[in-house]
C-alpha cells in the first residue's frame, strides 16, 4: 500500500488522491468548511485531499478586503482536520490578505498539521474581475509531499505551458490545479491539462467546482490524469469526491519510453 506519510527518502507507490469537487456557498466560509467537515467523516480512505480553488468564499472578491485574518483563520481548521484525520491537504486556494493587498493563494498543509508550502496565483484573470481585486503572487509552485514533487497552480495558470514547464524541469512529477473554471470552456479545461499532462510527462490532478454563482456556472470534470495523457479518473458536472491513485514511478517509465526530456534542443529554447 502507499505511504506518503513517510517522511524519508524512500520511493513509495500509489499514493490515493481525494479530489473533493464541491458546490460554493457564496460568500459563506462557515457554509463551505462546514461541507468539507461533513465530506471528510464519510470519505474513503485517502492520503491527500484537493480542494477547489476559493473555496471557502467563491468570487465574492468585493467582500474579501473585509475578511482580514480569513486566511489563517482556515488554515487553522485544516490544520485540524489534518491532524485529525492524518491526511495531508491540498488546501485549493483562499483569499490571504497581506500588506494591504488580497492575493489568492494555496495552502498545503502535511498530516501533522504543518502548514508546508503557499502559492498565490501568478495569472490573474480578467474575465472574472480577479485584477480589479487581487494582486499577483510570485511564489515558487514546488512543494513535496514525502518524497513526492509536486507543483501547484491555480486555474487560469493552466494556460501559461512555459510556467509550468519550468516547475518540472525543476523536478516536479505531479501538477495539482485547484479551479473555479466555468462550464462554456470546459472544453478548453479539459484539453489544457492533458496537454500539460502529455507534454510535461507528469500526472495531472485537477479540482474544478461545480455549481453556480450570479455570473457563472462551473462545470467541475475535476480529473486525474497519467504521465502518458490516460485519464485515470474524471468527475461530472455534480457535487462528488474523485479517486485516484498515481504511482511516482510511472513519471519515470513514461520518459524512458518517449525521453523528451534527453530530446529537447534547449540550445535552441
Ligand atoms: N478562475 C479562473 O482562473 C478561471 C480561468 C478560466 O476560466 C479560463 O478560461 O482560463
Amino acid at each position: 500500500m502507499y505511504n506518503c506519510k513517510d517522511d524519508s527518502e524512500k520511493w513509495v507507490k500509489h499514493v490515493k488522491i481525494a479530489i473533493f469537487q464541491m458546490d460554493i456557498t457564496f460568500g459563506s466560509p462557515e457554509e463551505n468548511v462546514k461541507k468539507v467537515k461533513s465530506w471528510i467523516e464519510k470519505m474513503e480512505p485517502a492520503d491527500v485531499i484537493i480542494l477547489p480553488e476559493l473555496w471557502t468564499t467563491g468570487y465574492d472578491l468585493p467582500n474579501l478586503k473585509n475578511m482580514n485574518d480569513h486566511f489563517n483563520q482556515t488554515v487553522a481548521v485544516l490544520k485540524d482536520l489534518a491532524i485529525k484525520h492524518n491526511i495531508h491537504f491540498i488546501g485549493g486556494s483562499v483569499a490571504k490578505s497581506e500588506d494591504g493587498h488580497i492575493y489568492n493563494t494555496m495552502p498545503v498543509i502535511d498530516h501533522k498539521g504543518s502548514l508546508i508550502h503557499e502559492y498565490s496565483k501568478l495569472h490573474l484573470f480578467k474575465l472574472m474581475d480577479e485584477h480589479l481585486h487581487l494582486k499577483e503572487g510570485n511564489d515558487d509552485p514546488a512543494f513535496k509531499l514525502g518524497p513526492i514533487h509536486f507543483a501547484g497552480f491555480i486555474c487560469y495558470d493552466i494556460r501559461f505551458p512555459e510556467w509550468i514547464r519550468k516547475s518540472v524541469l525543476n523536478g516536479a512529477k505531479a501538477v495539482v490545479v485547484p479551479a473555479e473554471w466555468p462550464a462554456p470552456r470546459i472544453d478548453h479545461w479539459i484539453t489544457l491539462l492533458k496537454a500539460r499532462a502529455i507534454e510535461n510527462q507528469v500526472y495531472v490532478i485537477a479540482c474544478n467546482r461545480v455549481g453556480r454563482d450570479h455570473a457563472n456556472e462551473f462545470g467541475g470534470h475535476s480529473l486525474i490524469i497519467d504521465p502518458w495523457g490516460k485519464v485515470i479518473a474524471e468527475g461530472s458536472d455534480r457535487e462528488e469526491i474523485i479517486y485516484g491513485e498515481i504511482d511516482p514511478e510511472e513519471v519515470e517509465e513514461i520518459r524512458k519510453r518517449i525521453p523528451i526530456f534527453d530530446d529537447r534542443r534547449a540550445d535552441f529554447y
